[in-house]
């Protein structure tokens, strides 16, 4: 796969952040390109991919260069999902309904994340029959939960992602020295506002107020429900698990223990991530603790990954350590930055044909 043309975006992975950073307002490139701390986490997730290094093969065939996977009973024709990246009309005007429409072109399997700018439905319409799955920022109130998952089920995404990492947004410098909590205004609020559950409880707390006249209030309580601080318990997965009919995977899986937690929970896939640094500053690089839990749980569930994927060589050494698929999440972000949902196919585009090339030069 060649680019007959220009592409919209710079095919150097080292070249995507810093064109981001000359056309995004600072406040939204901040918000992608920040992380928690010192940012070190994120360095170290960087840094793990750089100390695995590849011993080249010779004289093999390389006509067959297949790298499709089956990932809970569908075939998709490459190991690549977008991940779940919440906001996306402060990065672009495309919005998850833009992003959506290009993952169907590609084919590339799209994750929808809760804090979304779009709504299940709207994102659903685009999607067509593309391959989509939810991921779902927990509320404290069951209702609204479960609203959600019915919502997706109903909307055709097939697999449900719960995100374990982020019961409050981190201590994020880059954003805090701004101000700049974009869900306090509304924004990201797309899915919570447009559910029947959030309303009614909304209505109830506020002496009969509705959602769309209030935005800063109802996004007081949207963020209240959701990103409390409050954690949920492994106990609680059985409120998911009676209320979802398909296959769950819980994502920001970092130690062996909490990976042999979720095959007690009966779990059908896990993401190790450590939510692109973005959290606990401090936490080891994501890769470092790939192999290991690959080896003592993939047997049991669906070892997927993310955190630090930049490159084709990246994708090939976390499948290489025991992932069956990863999630792309920055680069394509920079991609739409810059030049909405072209810059982020691009973007995944030139992962896909880095891939192969990749592929090609291991025989
Ligand atoms: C701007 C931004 C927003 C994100 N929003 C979400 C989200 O809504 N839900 C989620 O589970 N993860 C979210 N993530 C984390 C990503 O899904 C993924 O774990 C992370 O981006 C991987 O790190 P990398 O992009 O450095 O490779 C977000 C990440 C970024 C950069
Ligand atoms: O910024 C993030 O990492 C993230 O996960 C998030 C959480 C809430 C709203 C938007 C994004």
């Amino acid at each position: 796969m060649f680019f007959n043309q220009f592409p919209t975006v710079t095919t150097d992975p080292n070249k995507l952040e810093e064109q981001a950073r000359e056309v995004m307002s600072v406040r939204s490139f901040n918000y992608v390109g920040g992380g928690a701390g010192e940012r070190a986490t994120m360095a170290a997730n960087r840094l793990a991919f750089r100390q695995w290094k590849i011993v080249p093969r010779m004289l093999r065939p390389t006509t067959h260069r297949d790298m499709s996977v089956e990932l809970f009973g569908t075939k998709q024709p490459n190991p690549l999902l977008i991940a779940p990246i919440g906001v996306q009309s402060i990065f672009h005007d495309d919005k998850e309904t833009g992003v959506a429409s290009i993952a169907k072109d590609i084919e590339i399997s799209y994750v929808l994340s809760t804090a979304s700018s779009s709504t299940i439905e709207e994102v659903a319409e685009v999607s067509g029959n593309g391959q989509r799955w939810f991921q779902l920022y927990w509320p404290h109130t069951d209702s609204i939960t479960i609203s959600l998952l019915v919502r997706a089920k109903k909307a055709g995404f097939e697999v449900l992602v719960v995100t374990l990492d982020t019961w409050a947004l981190a201590w994020r410098p880059w954003d805090l020295d701004r101000g700049y909590v974009p869900f306090l205004k509304g924004l990201g609020c797309a899915v919570g506002f447009s559910d029947p559950a959030f309303q009614a409880q909304f209505r109830q707390q506020s002496g009969g107020k509705s959602v769309d006249d209030n935005i800063v209030e109802a996004s007081a309580a949207w963020t209240a429900d959701v990103f409390s601080g409050a954690a949920h318990t492994w106990d609680q997965l059985e409120v998911i698990k009676d209320n979802w009919d398909g296959p769950i995977v819980l994502k920001g899986i970092q130690s062996l223990e909490d990976a042999k937690l979720a095959v007690d929970a009966g779990m059908d896939g896990i993401i190790v991530s450590n939510h692109g640094g973005r959290q606990l500053d401090g936490a080891v690089g994501s890769l470092d603790q790939l192999a290991e839990i690959a080896e003592a749980v993939g047997d049991k569930l669906t070892i997927l990954f993310d955190s630090g994927i930049r490159t084709g060589v990246d994708v090939i050494k976390a499948l290489s350590l025991g992932a069956k698929a990863v999630l792309i999440g920055r680069p394509w972000v920079y991609g739409a930055g810059k030049a909405g949902k072209k810059g982020a196919k691009d973007v995944l585009k030139g992962i896909l044909a880095d891939l192969d090339q990749v592929r090609l030069q291991l025989n």
